[in-house]
């Protein structure tokens, strides 16, 4: 038994010579934010295409709870899955509500059914006071907003975004984010593609790290960062200009300037011994901060490149 609402495994996918899927397995529970994180071209767009059902792999399966797949019966599997495109989906010149209403009837939605969820969306996105208006008239963050209302039309069990927040102003961005917490909240289960890395720390429960369309990590956060060698740096800062004889032969600390950085596995037992050191060898400190290792940092870490061009 497991108690997983979406089971991928062995997607692949490629464009004549050019694999851009490889062998990609994942897993999301209810209630989970899955972050899929990768560069530009790391084959996060045609994995939520798969998901979807939109892009038809050339192996692989995914199954949703309860054995539904799309083989078994695509239109009770489509039903359960929404999805938030990258490049935005909106009839421009409909009014906002006649957009929603268009997903819903998609569905088959019945008629007070996709009224009531019609409301519902408009107001979850904070878009109940432009329902007549046109997307044509919104901002870049507006749009984005009512293409997840959207794909939330038909409330399905899985969302999965492909980067959402593209274009969208901070504001509006702060509010996605809320939206999408308090989906989680309620249950569902969300595929959160980025190449933000500041995004997946926000949101995501997991991490699957692609490159070049495979997966090359995936876990929680922490463990993520447990691949590098040091997950924190402490700073150092230094009073007066020590030589460097004064600073020879401490493991893992490197000099910038009137600064030293201390890589540490943990801060908290390895602060005491290396301010100590220092006592010892007459250095004199005159602060200290500390930095916490990134996602970029693990994805350097994995394949030697950075994670944006
Ligand atoms: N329809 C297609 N025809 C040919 N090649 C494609 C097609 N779709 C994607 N690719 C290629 O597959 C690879 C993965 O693309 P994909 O869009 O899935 O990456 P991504 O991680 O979503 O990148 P981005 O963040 O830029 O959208 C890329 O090399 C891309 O050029």
């Amino acid at each position: 038994m497991n108690d997983e609402v979406l089971t991928a495994r062995g997607l692949r996918k490629a464009y004549g010579d050019r694999v851009a899927v490889h062998e990609v397995s994942l897993a999301l529970r209810p209630g989970e934010v899955l972050g899929l994180l990768g560069p530009n071209g790391a084959g996060k767009s045609t994995t939520v295409g798969i998901i979807s059902g939109l892009t038809v792999p050339d192996a692989g399966t995914v199954t949703l709870s309860g054995g539904l797949s799309l083989a078994s019966d695509e239109a009770g599997y489509k039903r359960r899955i929404g999805l938030v495109p990258q490049d935005i989906a909106l009839y421009e010149e409909l009014p906002a509500r006649m957009n929603l209403e268009l997903f819903g009837a998609l569905y088959g939605m019945p008629a007070d059914l996709l009224k009531r969820r019609t409301d519902e969306v408009l107001a979850m996105v904070g878009l109940s006071d432009r329902a007549k208006d046109k997307p044509s008239t919104f901002s870049g963050g507006m749009k984005r907003r009512l293409n997840i209302a959207c794909a939330l039309i038909h409330d399905p069990d899985v969302l999965l975004l492909d980067e959402p927040t593209a274009g969208v102003d901070p504001q509006s961005r702060n509010a996605i984010f809320d939206n999408l917490e308090m989906l989680k909240a309620a249950g569902k289960a969300l595929i959160y593609t980025t190449h933000y890395m500041e995004e997946a720390e926000r949101l995501a429960d997991r991490i699957v790290i692609v490159d070049h369309g495979r997966v090359v990590a995936s876990g929680t956060q922490a463990q993520l960062f447990a691949l590098l060698p040091a997950a924190q740096t402490l700073q150092v800062e230094l009073d007066g200009e020590p030589d460097d004889a004064a600073l020879a032969g401490l493991p893992g600390v490197q000099r910038v300037g009137q600064r030293l950085d201390a890589r540490m596995t943990d801060i908290g037992r390895d602060t005491g011994p290396l301010l100590a050191a220092l006592a010892e060898r007459g250095v004199k400190v005159r602060g200290l901060a500390t930095a916490r290792a990134t996602l970029e940092d693990v994805f350097l870490q994995l394949t030697g490149r950075a994670l944006r061009d």
